[in-house]
């Protein structure tokens, strides 16, 4: 389960995020919709202990990240927005890197790089150099690294910036197998509203504020129009009108 109460964080006088909350249970698939600029890359840099929040609290798997942000990290599985694999190394040697990191023995590391690359139809790629592979297959890479820990948590950051449509598809589907393996809770961030399809839980995130939370129906409901896009353009319009509204009607 992941947990975030009331974090706020500013850069300067831009604040990014504003007494943000949300809980995503194990086994829910969250996605985080916001606009450019809404606040998506900050809380995913606070929520992988890149950042402190200014205020309030995240919790992994129950784990408070600002106090023991080893144990909490531990939990979290990430693939962020730009790649970070090393292009000269080979699949496995990257994976190997991140199950070093994580202190897992070889033998289960191996054993483990061995179900993924297989899982993820890579099964006969393990010694390639990443540089030589399509971007879908580098995503599928950084699943794997996010995954090899058995996290609790997974966050996922505009990961499909930049694939094409089977590549995000594919990305997606392997998500729901590997949840269906173990319960994890994963936030999926996007601006891209076509990418909620069967999410069962929407957050509607702009300019550092949580503007709905819930199941589509509910998300739908709160922002007043007939579609989850209608309701979405709607409410962020009216938010950039409230923004210079010290009160924050729309919070
Ligand atoms: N290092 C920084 N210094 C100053 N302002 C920043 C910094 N990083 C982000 N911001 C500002 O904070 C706000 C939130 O940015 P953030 O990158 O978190 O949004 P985002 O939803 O991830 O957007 P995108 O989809 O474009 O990546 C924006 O107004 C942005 O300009």
């Amino acid at each position: 389960m992941l947990s975030v109460r009331e974090v706020s964080k500013s850069y300067g006088a831009v604040k990014a995020l504003d007494r943000v909350s949300l809980e995503v249970a194990a086994g829910s698939f969250c996605v985080l919709l916001g606009p450019n600029g809404a606040g998506k890359s900050t809380l995913f840099q606070l929520l992988s202990g890149l950042f402190v929040p200014d205020g309030g609290e995240i919790f992994i798997d129950g784990i408070p990240v600002r106090r023991q942000p080893a144990r909490a990290l531990a939990r979290l599985g990430v693939v962020f927005q730009q790649q970070a694999l090393d292009l000269d190394l080979s699949i496995a040697r990257n994976l190997l890197l991140h199950a070093d990191l994580h202190g897992m023995p070889r033998a289960l590391a191996r054993q483990r790089i061995e179900e993924g690359l297989v899982q993820f139809d890579l099964a006969a790629h393990g010694g390639r150099k990443v540089r030589e592979l399509s971007g879908g297959n580098r995503r599928r890479v950084e699943l794997i690294r996010a995954m090899l820990h058995r996290p609790a948590v997974l966050l996922m950051d505009e990961a499909t910036v930049g694939l094409d449509l089977p590549s995000r598809r594919a990305l997606r589907s392997h998500i729901s197998h590997c949840m269906q393996q173990r319960p994890m809770a994963v936030l999926w961030a996007t601006h891209w509203i076509e990418e909620i399809e069967d999410a069962g839980q929407v957050v509607v995130l702009h300019r550092g504020r949580v503007l709905a939370d819930g199941s589509q129906q509910a998300v739908i409901a709160a922002l007043g129009e007939p579609t989850l896009e209608q309701g979405f353009f709607k409410a962020a319009g009216l938010a950039a009108t409230h923004t210079n509204n010290p009160q924050g009607a729309l919070s």
